[in-house]
């Protein structure tokens, strides 16, 4: 057999060496005579260490020998060690794998085929998916396994009980979230898979946005949707407006003015900003599900531009809005020492920006989770693609319904002018009193919720629930919000119907729970358990949506300040075709985009 060359080395050194052992001409010259008889260290360690007995051919013969046996055993050991790691990590892999199809294949679900055809056949047709989920319920029970590929399983739970566990322990995002808001802002602490991560953001956020809602920021709120409602543009056409438009520039206009303050209504770029943000809301997920970024794309490439672009918009209002906050600081601390000498804390921020900033510091003098100046772009930039596009949604679909139930708005009407006082300014503390306010917001985000499933996972632990089923760290977890949000079985036979007064069960005040809402995982608005668990457009559990309290009471604000100062009625051409979305139940079958005429009310 061949030995190695370190090994007839090591033999020419012992002098046990046979000529028929010689591996190599290379190593024959190696070892010529005429190279002197002082053996060549065995590693560079001995070369530098010896006692120079070989000094005569080294470097000239002994010498380059060595070198090269040198790194030829160097990188044999380079190619070894990583030839194990590969291995390692293959081993790994494969154990991985293996677990995850032993674990998934005990949950109930249609046979184990690498990836579930029926799903595949769903998704390339753009179908619904909900559909397909409540097949397999009605087959499987409340617990499905789907495999989406080898080793990507989906697990749909549809049980309230079960709900609230799994939303409980899954406490981290699916990767393709935290890369879909990556890629659309750039590096952000907020909305990020691992939820040990995103913990001390999260709850910093709360803190502000609660903050906007305080007692002594409710007159200023009102006047942002002051301002939003002046800013109604009836510029496209006078005497109607797109609904789903006008819901956009809406959650626009109250999002960026609670981040940025008033210096938002005075921004040249708002209506490039707005028109990018939409864009790049549209098409993130598309591009953040390839593995590996299709840069060789155009339209990958241009998509990147599109994000950088909103980038810079981003740290210019950013700028503004600081220039402006210091402004204000610097005229409360003149007007401050004048008076009462007291300085004004965080409570006193004009924008949520400024409260980010005060509380945390922008350039990095405290070390945190929102103390980057990038950090703090990224996150700007994700809270306004989320809260616009989800605010959107609700403030479209109510709009759209007050439209098509005249008895919802009139009821509505009533319920605002009941509460507030004609000769004083709304307060958040009047929208607290307007019980069948809050209700309409809160069942209208029942029946539309931002999206079709509420997606978490647990990327380090096999979650085991109380019933004993073992769900495999990494599976995608999922809950189909329709199914569960319309159960008839929890929310009776009008389950699907919109109807705000199951929300006004005796001794229940939604604005009391509203108000005294303080932590980050959700609002408890039933008091029936079932119920209480299967309300979920915000989310529940440890990644629920930081920014409920805030969208219920600034979309219900909207919502009071509009009908309060305009009648709201449907473009009567459009009529006939409203008519079409309702059928004779009532039932909304598809929620159209009506046509508004907003008339200015003479009070
Ligand atoms: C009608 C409006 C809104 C709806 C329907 C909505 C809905 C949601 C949902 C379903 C989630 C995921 C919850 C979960 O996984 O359990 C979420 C997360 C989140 N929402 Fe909202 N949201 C709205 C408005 C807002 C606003 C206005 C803000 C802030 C300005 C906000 C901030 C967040 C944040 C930061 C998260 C991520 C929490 C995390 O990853 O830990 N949301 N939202």
């Amino acid at each position: 057999m061949f030995r190695s060359v370190p090994s007839i080395l090591l033999a020419q050194r012992t002098g046990e060496l046979e000529l028929s052992q010689l591996a190599s001409p290379r190593t024959l010259a190696a070892m010529a005579p005429s190279c002197g008889a002082s053996a060549v260290p065995y590693t560079l360690l001995g070369a530098l260490l010896s006692d120079g007995s070989y000094a005569p051919s080294w470097p000239a013969c002994g010498g380059r020998a060595f070198l090269h046996d040198y790194a030829q055993r160097g990188t044999n050991a380079l190619l070894w060690a990583g030839l194990l790691v590969v291995t390692w990590v293959l081993i790994c892999r494969i154990a991985a794998l293996l677990r995850l199809w032993a674990l998934g294949s005990r949950l109930p679900g249609p046979p184990a085929l690498l990836a579930d055809p029926g799903l595949a056949a769903v998704c390339r047709a753009g179908g619904d998916i909900t559909g397909y989920l409540s097949k397999l319920h009605g087959s499987f029970g409340p617990v499905v396994r789907l495999w989406v590929g080898p080793s990507q399983l989906l697990v749909s739970v549809k049980d309230a009980s079960l709900i609230k566990e799994i939303l409980a322990k899954a406490e981290d995002k699916l990767p393709l979230t935290e890369r879909t808001y990556n890629l659309a802002c750039g590096r952000l602490g907020l909305f990020i898979s691992s939820f040990e991560k995103v913990k001390s953001s999260r709850e910093l956020l709360e803190v502000f946005l609660n903050e906007k809602l305080n007692v002594g920021a409710s007159a200023s709120s009102f006047k942002i949707i002051e301002a939003v409602l002046d800013r109604v543009d009836y510029t496209t056409d006078k005497d109607s407006l797109d609904c789903r438009y006008f819901s956009q520039r809406m959650a626009f206009n109250i999002i960026g003015a609670a981040l940025f303050g008033e210096v938002f209504f005075d921004w040249s770029d708002a209506a490039a900003y707005e028109e990018l943000l939409m864009i790049v809301a549209k098409d993130g997920c598309f591009w953040a599900s390839y593995g590996v970024p299709p840069f060789w794309k155009p339209a990958y490439r241009k998509y990147r531009s599109l994000c950088a672009k909103l980038k810079i918009l981003t740290e210019g209002i950013i700028r503004k809005s600081i220039d402006q906050s210091s402004l204000l600081r610097h005229n409360d601390l003149r007007s401050c020492n004048k008076s009462e000498g007291v300085v004004k804390g965080p409570v006193g921020c004009t924008s949520l920006l400024d409260g980010i900033i005060s509380g945390r510091c922008l350039y990095g003098a405290v070390e945190g989770p929102l103390s980057s100046e990038e950090e703090i772009c990224g996150n700007i930039v994700g809270l306004m693609l989320h809260g616009i596009s989800a605010s959107a949604n609700l403030v479209g679909s109510i709009l759209t319904r007050l439209v098509l139930y005249p008895k919802l708005k009139d009821q509505l009407y009533a319920d605002i002018v009941a509460v507030c006082n004609r000769s004083s300014e709304l307060e958040v503390e009047d929208v607290l009193k307007m019980q069948f306010l809050l209700a309409t917001v809160c069942e209208s985000a029942r029946l539309l919720p931002a999206g079709p499933l509420l997606q978490r996972c647990s990327t380090q632990h096999d979650l085991t629930l109380k019933s004993s089923i073992i769900i495999p760290a990494r599976a995608a977890l999922v809950v189909p919000l329709h199914l569960v949000q319309m159960d008839v079985s929890i929310w009776g036979h009008d389950a699907c119907k919109f109807n705000p007064n199951r929300l006004l069960e005796k001794g229940i005040d939604l604005g009391e729970i509203l108000a005294g809402h303080k932590g980050s995982n959700g609002i408890k608005l039933f008091t029936d358990c079932d119920k209480a668990d299967s309300f979920l457009p915000f989310g529940s559990g440890s990644r629920a949506c930081v920014g409920q309290k805030f969208a219920i009471l600034e979309i219900s604000m909207l919502l009071a300040s509009l009908l309060l100062n305009y009648e709201v009625q449907p473009q009567p051409a459009l009529s006939k075709e409203m008519d079409l979305a309702v059928d004779s139940n009532n039932l909304l079958r598809h929620l159209p985009n009506p046509k508004l005429i907003l008339t200015k009310r003479n009070i």
